[in-house]
């Protein structure tokens, strides 16, 4: 069965294409980082089935968190027949980045441009035939969330025959001639071409260090080489090769951006840029605190709707009715007082349940899928980044953070989840 992996950064739409590809449901957020394990569908194309595997987000082939590390092993360990690399249309220049990183790892690579409607609303169209041309790859635009070239993915996914990509990125001589003399001694299977093995051992990547350190009898050799070719530089060789990396996108993006329209600031963007600058964003973090969490759900749910529920509805129907019921009809003093006694069944549990604790986590949810939707938490998550980064952490935590304040239970889980 061939099987088809969907990668790429968070946020940019894979698990949408992988519900339309598969039939299933996988969680789609507009918080990056949504999805932190694989998850497999299979479909059905022109009677012939393909595994289709959806990841966490990767910025890069170098993991920094857990989830990039679990996309990486799965692109090394599972050999795929294709690999689905989707991009966010907005981001080109940054997203390109992993598109070559792909090709040098020697995966037959199919480009799914995503988020095309949004690019446009930024003033940003794309020749993607000519970015075709360049990669010599299959190029797709599509806009999943109205389900816009998602069919063009299948019939790609069934055409696709894997022909060599015909972009190869060149860096700079001594980095080619490391390569060179690194993939030479390179005698050891590790799920990569061994341009990419070559690589990813220049840029010091932990993984397969230990790996390598494992199977390579000519280990010290390839240490050398690689210190070699450290000492030319006066910056790591990750930062070295992405620079590198970077001018040759520039040069495709300069013939592929098609044109960039300033267009006067909308309403979304504007609101969008006020929430992440400290000056305006801090103000109204602290509204939304306010209105929404302590007004809304504090006074409104937690207040106002416990207190109408219990005097207008459980004081003058439900409780009497169930009083009348279970004194008339249970005769037993021991079910009369599980029931309704000071902590039996209806008088903590479904009269608590309904009473209290439902009004409080409709109001929450109803407040969290507001804030969700409207793309407030990417946005608080950037405005906090700068605090969290001197504890060691980024932006994102503040969730967990938050929510542990209330309840450890929740933040674990949340940050388990994200
Ligand atoms: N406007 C627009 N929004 C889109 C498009 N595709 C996806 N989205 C939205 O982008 C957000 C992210 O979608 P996901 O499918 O969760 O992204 P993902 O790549 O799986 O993200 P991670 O799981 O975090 O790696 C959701 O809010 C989607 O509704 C699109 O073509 N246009
Ligand atoms: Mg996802």
């Amino acid at each position: 069965m061939a099987k088809v992996v969907l990668v790429g950064s968070p946020n940019v739409g894979k698990s949408v294409i992988f519900n339309y590809l598969t039939g299933q449901y996988v969680a789609v957020s507009n918080y990056p980082g949504t999805t932190v394990d694989i998850s497999r569908g299979y479909s059905k194309i022109n009677g012939k089935v393909y595994e289709f595997i959806d990841t966490p987000g990767m910025y890069s082939l170098i993991p920094i968190t857990e989830e990039e590390r679990v996309s990486r092993m799965l692109l090394c360990q599972e050999k795929p027949d294709i690999v689905l690399h989707v991009i966010d249309a907005k981001n080109i220049r940054r997203m390109l980045h992993l598109t070559l990183q792909l090709i040098d790892m020697g995966f037959p690579v199919i480009l799914v441009v995503n988020l095309i409607d949004e690019a446009k609303k930024n003033g940003i169209y794309l020749k993607l035939e000519c970015l075709s041309e360049i990669l010599g790859i299959p190029v797709i635009a599509t806009i999943a969330t109205k389900g816009l070239g998602l069919g063009k993915i299948k019939e790609e996914v069934q055409e696709y025959s894997c022909g060599k990509p015909r972009f190869s990125l060149l860096f700079s001589p001594n980095i080619e001639q490391a390569i060179h003399s690194i993939s030479a001694k390179i005698k050891g299977e590790y799920g990569l071409s061994r341009r990419m093995t070559a690589l990813l051992l220049i840029q010091g990547d932990k993984i397969l260090y230990a790996l390598a350190n494992h199977k390579e009898r000519a280990f010290p050799e390839i240490l050398a080489e690689v210190n070699k070719l450290n000492s030319y530089y006066q910056y790591d060789m990750e930062y070295v090769l992405a620079v590198e990396r970077q001018r040759a996108i520039d040069r495709i993006c300069d013939s592929v951006l098609e044109e960039r329209k300033i267009y006067s600031r909308g309403v979304g963007e504007t609101l969008s840029r006020l929430t992440r600058e400290p000056a305006t964003g801090i103000p109204i973090l602290c509204l939304v605190i306010f209105f929404g969490i302590y007004q809304f759900v504090g006074k409104f749910g937690a207040g106002f709707l416990v207190e109408y529920l219990d005097l207008n509805l459980f004081v003058p129907y439900i409780n009497p009715l169930m009083e009348y019921y279970v004194y008339q009809y249970m005769p037993w003093d021991w079910l009369q007082s599980l029931i309704m006694g000071k902590y039996g069944f209806f008088t903590l549990g479904f009269r608590y349940a309904f009473i209290i604790i439902l009004p409080i986590v409709s109001t929450f949810f109803f407040m969290f899928a507001i804030l969700e939707d409207s793309g407030y938490l990417p946005r608080l998550a950037m405005l906090m980044d700068f605090i969290f980064k001197k504890i060691g952490l980024n932006g994102r935590a503040v969730i967990p953070f938050a929510l542990g304040l209330g309840c450890g239970t929740m933040a674990v889980m949340v940050r388990s989840k994200r």
